[in-house]
């Protein structure tokens, strides 16, 4: 059929793979639908002969073939990504932040001769303080709404980058990275929920995705200039820490002209700004169907709790709900509560809080933030090069988060979920093999000098390299006969530069030529390196495309409305403690535990993280948000069960009116 002769054919696709919402609509307003020229699936199913109904033989299949073109022809507004690519600026702030400072660090150290505890502070405040805000961004995301939260976000990421690029004391330092971080939790929680609210059922996935893609976008665009400024010993820091601040000032700019989310002023009973918005973003596509279907929920929900009529709706948001769902004798009090004892949000809180915390635990933080090391290990001995190829380490993570961007809309988020994280779990165990493999073939220690009086002599008394190296203050200094280490020795390393020793033959890197000698630390020198290289690079081509966008897709998807802002606060909060958690304890963890037994319990952490996903993440990929919240309906852990129903979905059109619903194969081609 001809475009023209398609475009006389008013139609609506709609996916109805969850029956509850529509049956108990149904049930309460049994005309409506008929009423609206429109048949519901139940209905349908009842009358047997709904397709003849519709006009009949091949008639039918004109009239479906003409819907489904002009389905595909509907194409999704521009506006749609370019609010998607302004929200996830937030992402690249996020990932930037995080991933400039160890590059900012090695030239503060040494111009504020700044001590241990105060390297630490620099770099886990920030991440401490976004588990804060991560946390508080879920009463603000419910009061002010999405866009307020992010421009406050990109506010506080202005401020905190101009403090950090001014400051001329450590405390100073301290501060503008608690702003930073404070941007950071209350962006890493609303940009997620923010895009997953504005965009089309068929796009949400891949478009929320991009938003981690700016993350590790953000990481490795961090990598780069603290490569490229790392030769400016003086003032380098100032410029890395401050760039943040121009992607910032334009996502400010950006959201003053950018609107709110449609579903969360049609929760405020701002109809109308709502619907003008909504139709924005939808383009052609009508866009009443979508209204009804979030508003009726919404008036459910209302229903449901029990609330006097629409005052209900603003004491929803955040911390006061007047009754609760189901249970008669319930109580008012904080969303989390009421999340936590209905059953349908608890399981999906679980779910969400449970993602994001094996995400941490599979270990991607000390993995990014060791990735320098390990390379070292393989062999790379030059710092500024470990320091560039780490950049290649962030590349590759952005390159495959965007195979996850590719992929998501495709198998869907269940199955990139459990293949990416039995990919990691795999290539963790390789990880830990090659530093098991090359702790066991650990140099010898041949030579051991006499430590100068006063200085510091632990180190002198460690017999194999590896010992030496997982002491932080230690490092080993020795000769190549070929390709064999001869005369190697354990001594403290300078604490104002990791590239040499404090004293001894490797006591500045002028000497080594003159003296012949190699410095190692934090490595030891190898032949089984390369097992660890392929276990880093399949670790990141595993988890990046999985791992680490679906923890954050998947929470954006599966909370009720009322229960959205809380349940991403929690679940975001949840990923920044068990960041803290992970990046803090690795070092002690590695000097108890050996690396490879770090990385051992890394994989073990990821083998049940791949149980939990097996068993409780549903799929919820083509769903519309409204109908989410019924995957959450049947007891946690049987979610595999539903295995079958993956992707199915059921799909009616309304042609001039009347409606029939597309046979199976027929919903498969047009999604
Ligand atoms: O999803 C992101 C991404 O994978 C990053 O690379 C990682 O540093 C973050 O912690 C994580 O939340």
């Amino acid at each position: 059929m001809s475009r023209k002769a398609s475009e006389n054919v008013e139609y609506t696709l709609r996916s109805l793979s969850s029956l509850k919402g529509e049956r108990r609509r149904k049930q309460q307003e049994p005309d409506a639908a008929s009423a609206a020229g429109e048949r519901s699936l139940l209905a349908a199913a009842e009358s047997s002969s709904s397709l003849q109904s519709a006009g009949g033989g091949g008639g039918v299949g004109d009239l479906e073939r003409a819907a489904r073109q002009q389905f595909q022809q509907d194409e999704t507004p521009a506006f749609v990504y370019v609010v998607a690519v302004f929200s996830a600026l937030g992402g690249f702030l996020f990932g930037y932040d995080t991933g400039v400072v160890s590059g900012a660090m090695l030239l503060l150290k040494r111009q504020l001769s700044l001590d241990a505890l105060w390297q630490e502070l620099l770099v886990s405040s920030t991440v401490g303080a976004a588990a804060v805000s991560a946390l508080a961004g879920g009463a603000l995301n419910g009061v002010f709404g999405r866009r307020a939260a992010i421009l406050l976000a990109s506010a506080l990421f202005t401020a905190g980058s101009a403090v950090l690029a001014a400051a001329n004391s450590k405390e100073t330092l301290l501060a503008g990275r608690l702003v930073v971080g404070l941007g950071i939790g209350i962006a890493s929680m609303t940009v997620p929920v923010y895009i997953a609210e504005v965009s089309p059922p068929n796009l949400r996935g891949r478009l929320v995705t991009v938003n981690t893609l700016f993350i590790t976008g953000g990481q490795f665009f961090a990598s780069v200039v603290d490569g490229a400024f790392s030769y400016l010993q003086k003032d380098g820091w100032r410029y890395m820490l401050g760039l943040a601040a121009i992607p910032a000032v334009i996502q400010f700019f950006g959201f003053l002209f950018l609107p709110e989310s449609p579903r969360w002023l049609i929760q405020k009973g701002q109809t109308q700004k709502a619907r003008r918005i909504l139709s924005q973003m939808r383009g052609n596509q009508t866009i009443d169907e979508e209204y009804d279907s979030i508003k009726n929920n919404i008036e459910e929900e209302e229903k449901e709790v029990g609330s006097e009529g629409p005052g209900f709706v603003p004491q929803m948001e955040p911390w006061t709900i007047p009754r609760v769902y189901q249970d008669p004798g319930a109580h008012a009090g904080p969303v989390i509560c009421r999340m936590l004892s209905y059953p349908p949000t608890r399981r999906a809180l679980i779910v969400g809080c449970g993602l994001q915390m094996f995400q941490q635990l599979s270990g991607i933080n000390t993995v990014m933030y060791y990735s320098a090391t390990i390379l070292q290990m393989s062999g790379v001995e030059d710092d500024r090069l470990a320091i560039w190829l780490a950049s290649v380490t962030a590349f590759t993570n952005f390159i495959f988060t965007l195979v996850g961007v590719w992929l998501v809309e495709k198998v869907g988020r269940r199955k990139l979920t459990f293949g990416s994280l039995a990919g990691t779990t795999i290539a963790l165990i390789i990880l830990a093999l090659g530093f098991l493999l090359s702790a066991q073939v650990s140099p010898r220690i041949t030579f051991k000098p006499v430590a100068p009086s006063g200085q510091n002599a632990t180190c002198t008394r460690y017999s194999y390299c590896n010992e030496c190296m997982l002491d932080p203050d230690c490092g080993f200094c020795y000769k190549m006969n070929k390709s064999t280490i001869i005369d190697s020795s354990c001594v403290p390393v300078n604490k104002a530069s990791t590239n040499e020793a404090a004293w001894g033959r490797c006591e500045n890197e002028t000497k080594f030529k003159t003296e012949e000698v190699f410095w190692a630390y934090n490595f030891c020198p190898t032949p089984y390196s390369w097992t660890a290289l392929l276990g880093l690079i399949l670790y990141l081509v595993f988890f990046a495309p999985g791992m680490g966008p679906m923890p954050w897709t998947v929470n954006s998807e599966i909370y009720p409305l009322w229960a959205r802002s809380t349940g991403n606060a929690c679940s975001s909060g949840i990923n920044w403690i068990f960041n803290v958690l992970v990046s803090l304890t690795f070092l002690h963890t590695a000097e108890y535990l050996t690396y490879y037994g770090a990385f051992f319990l890394y994989a073990g952490f990821a083998a049940v993280g791949l149980l939990f996903v097996y068993g409780c993440l549903p799929e919820t990929k083509g769903k519309k948000l409204e109908e989410i919240e019924s995957l959450f309906d049947n007891r946690l852990c049987t979610c595999g069960a539903s295995d079958s129903d993956e992707g199915r979905y059921i799909e009616y059109i309304r042609v001039k009116g009347s409606n029939y619903h597309l046979s199976d194969n027929d919903a498969s081609d047009v999604e």
